[in-house]
Order: structure tokens, then C-alpha cells, then sequence
């Protein structure tokens, strides 16, 4: 029997992860897919029960799973402990070798005149944000913090760039055929290191076109002229703040997915953002990026792509319909719009 393990965590995590699931459950109750939930503890929720954000039985679950469905972590409640939330997700994210983060950003059609960018500019934007998750600045050692100094190291190496690389590589040889390799180049060694293995690499790929571009220049194209790209791959930190600045482009930072793809074949899926703290508990958390992510993993992790399209088609006509949670400019609830998808959907496989 297929198995996810579901990690709701803090904040709207637990909110978004049930709108995720209440849609993922339609397939099992028509019989069209069908798997068992070990539903474990992360993040913040993790230190409340059990006093660390990584307990071993919700590695082991996941080591045992075929796939894994996050929520969010983190929140205000934790910002003093020793070990925070994010330690948990972080050392997960390590622990799985979830070296790949695949950030879609897409401008529907229903949406774009969300965003606060202009239309023109943004209408048919559509490229992928392959982050590199499992090094940098995040992981870097050592790191010391005391009341007059602090330390964060960024160490890469020649074997963790290759591997994302490829993966960037590999995905654009399925579209546009364009990899922007983002680094910071005329400063840091490591990206110097970066651009050079970006080099070397794209000579196994003479299908693809590589460019280069400096990450501060690339945050104010992203904004400018986002058509322009394909796949960008950078690393961490760069793609943890631009993927949170593309969001802009697609009307609210609540309808993005990511999936984080290990060779071991375990991927993990998880909204972009975060716990949301300021909304939580109030049932108006945009559900877009759980149902997203669920739609993620029907396709990497199960290749149920049919399925997967019926539930985008669903959404869509959803939001064709206007009914949006408040981050969108609408006044449907978390609970509303989940039930509304739903119900196409049954619609869809019904028809
Ligand atoms: N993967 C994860 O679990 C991540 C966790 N975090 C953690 O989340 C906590 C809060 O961080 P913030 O900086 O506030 O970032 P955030 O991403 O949680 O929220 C930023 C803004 O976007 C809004 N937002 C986010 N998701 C939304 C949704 N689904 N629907 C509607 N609005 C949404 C929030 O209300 C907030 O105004 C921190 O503890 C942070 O470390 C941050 C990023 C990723
Ligand atoms: C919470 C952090 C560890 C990471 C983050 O912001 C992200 O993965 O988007
Ligand atoms: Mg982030």
C-alpha cells in the first residue's frame, strides 16, 4: 500500500494540510488512487509534544514512506528555543538529501490581474525555480553567534552544483530549453565555483542555452521581464528569496507549491511559504499552494498525471467562478474554497 507520511506543523500548516488532504481523499473514495497516512510531528507542534522539531520516529516514517506531504513550520511561540522549528525542517531537508527544490511559477489567466505588476508585463510568465536545498549558508559550519559577533560559513562543493545542475539541465530539456544559472560571481567564491561547474555541466546538454546572471540584476528582472525566463537554478538562499519575490508575479505567495526531490526516490512536497502566523487559526489561509503541492506529488512521486490535471482543472474553475480566499482580493474562507474544489472535481471524474 502506498504511503504518506503527513507532516502538518505549525501556524496554517495544519489548516491548508487538511484542505490538501480533504482534495487528495476524492481519489480514494472513487477509487482511482489509493494509499495509507502516518501522520507524524514536525517543527514547533514536535518541540510541544516532545521537546525537539525533528523527532527520529517522524525521520523514520518518512525514510519508510513514498512520499511526504508538509505544511509549515515555525512561529513566534518558538523564536527563543535552542532548537527552532526551522532547525527541524532543515535537518530534514539534510537527512533525506532533498538536494532539489522545483518552485513552479506560473501566471494564470484567472490571476493575473491580481498581481500588482502590470499585465502585460506578466500575462504567460511560466518558468521553474530550481533551488539547491541541502547546501550553503544554511548548513554552513562553523557558525558562532555571541553579543558582539556572528559567523555563518557558505561552503559549496564542485559534487553538490553538478547534481542540481543536472537536475536543471534535465528539466529544461522537457521545456523551453534555457537555464539562467543566478549566483553572485563578481563577489563570492562559491560562486565562482558555481558559475564554473554551471559551465562545465551545460557541455552534456548542447540541447540547452546557459546564461548567467548576477542574483541582485535577476530580482529586478524577475519583477521587469519574467517571461524571459526557463529555469533558473541557484542556490539556497538565493532561491529561498527570489521564489518568494516571484510570487508577486502570481497574485499572492498563498497558490505556490515546491517540490523537493531526493534520489532516493522519497520526495517531499511543501507550500513556498511559511506558517503565515499572522492569519492562522482563522480559516482565511489560501489552500492553493497544500492543493498544489498534492498535485506535485501525483505527478513525481506517483505519475498519476491524469489525476493531477483534473484537480488543476478543478481549481481553475473555481477561480474562473471568483471564489478566492482574502489574500486573492476574495471573501471565501479556507474551508469554503476546499469544498467548492472538491466538488468540481467529483464533477470532473463524474463526467
Ligand atoms: N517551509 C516552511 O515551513 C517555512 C517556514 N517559515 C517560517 O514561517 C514563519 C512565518 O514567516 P513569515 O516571514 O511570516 O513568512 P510566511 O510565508 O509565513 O508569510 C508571509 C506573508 O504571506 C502570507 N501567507 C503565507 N501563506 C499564505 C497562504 N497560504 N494564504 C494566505 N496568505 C499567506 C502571510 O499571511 C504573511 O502575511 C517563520 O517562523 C518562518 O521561519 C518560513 C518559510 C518557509
Ligand atoms: C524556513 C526556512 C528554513 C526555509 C524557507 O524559508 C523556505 O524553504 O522557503
Ligand atoms: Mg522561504
Amino acid at each position: 500500500m502506498t504511503k504518506i507520511t503527513v507532516l502538518k506543523g505549525d501556524g496554517i500548516g495544519p489548516e491548508i494540510m487538511d484542505a490538501g488532504l480533504n482534495i487528495l481523499s476524492v481519489f480514494k473514495e472513487k477509487g482511482l488512487f489509493d494509499y495509507e497516512i502516518s501522520e507524524e510531528l514536525v517543527g514547533g507542534a514536535a518541540i510541544d509534544a516532545v521537546g525537539k522539531p525533528l523527532p527520529e520516529k517522524t525521520v523514520e516514517s518518512c525514510q519508510s514512506s513514498d512520499a511526504i506531504l508538509l505544511g509549515a513550520i515555525g512561529g513566534p511561540k518558538w523564536d527563543d528555543c535552542k532548537e527552532r522549528p526551522e532547525a527541524g525542517l532543515l535537518a530534514l531537508r539534510k537527512q533525506l538529501s532533498l538536494y532539489a527544490n522545483i518552485r513552479p511559477i506560473q501566471v494564470s489567466e484567472e490571476l493575473v490581474h491580481l498581481s500588482p505588476i502590470k499585465e502585460d508585463r506578466i500575462a504567460g510568465t511560466d518558468f521553474v525555480i530550481v533551488r539547491e536545498l541541502t547546501g550553503g549558508i544554511y548548513f554552513g559550519e562553523p557558525r558562532q553567534l555571541n553579543d558582539t559577533e556572528a559567523l555563518d560559513t557558505c561552503v559549496y562543493t564542485k559534487e553538490e552544483i553538478e547534481r542540481i545542475m543536472r537536475a536543471a539541465f534535465e528539466l529544461a530539456q522537457t521545456r523551453r530549453k534555457k537555464v539562467t544559472s543566478v549566483d553572485k560571481s563578481n563577489v563570492l567564491a562559491t560562486s565562482k565555483l558555481w558559475r564554473k561547474v554551471a559551465e562545465e555541466v551545460s557541455q552534456d546538454y548542447p540541447d540547452v542555452t546557459l546564461e548567467h546572471q548576477l542574483v541582485d540584476s535577476c530580482a529586478m528582472v524577475m519583477i521587469t521581464k519574467p517571461k524571459e525566463f526557463d529555469v533558473i537554478v541557484t542556490e539556497n538562499m538565493f532561491g529561498d528569496i527570489l521564489s518568494d519575490e516571484a510570487s508577486v508575479l502570481t497574485g499572492s505567495l498563498g497558490v505556490l507549491a515546491s517540490s523537493s526531490l531526493s534520489k532516493t526516490g522519497i520526495h517531499l512536497f511543501e507550500p513556498i511559504h511559511g506558517s503565515a502566523p499572522d492569519i492562522a487559526g482563522q480559516n482565511v489561509a489560501n489552500p492553493l499552494s497544500m492543493i498544489y503541492s498534492v498535485t506535485m506529488m501525483l505527478r513525481d512521486s506517483f505519475k498519476q498525471y491524469k489525476l493531477a490535471d483534473m484537480v488543476d482543472e478543478a481549481v481553475k474553475k473555481v477561480m474562473q467562478k471568483g471564489i478566492m480566499t482574502k489574500d486573492l482580493g476574495g471573501n471565501y474562507s479556507t474551508t469554503d474554497v476546499t469544498k467548492y474544489i472538491r466538488e468540481e472535481l467529483i464533477e470532473i471524474i463524474g463526467g
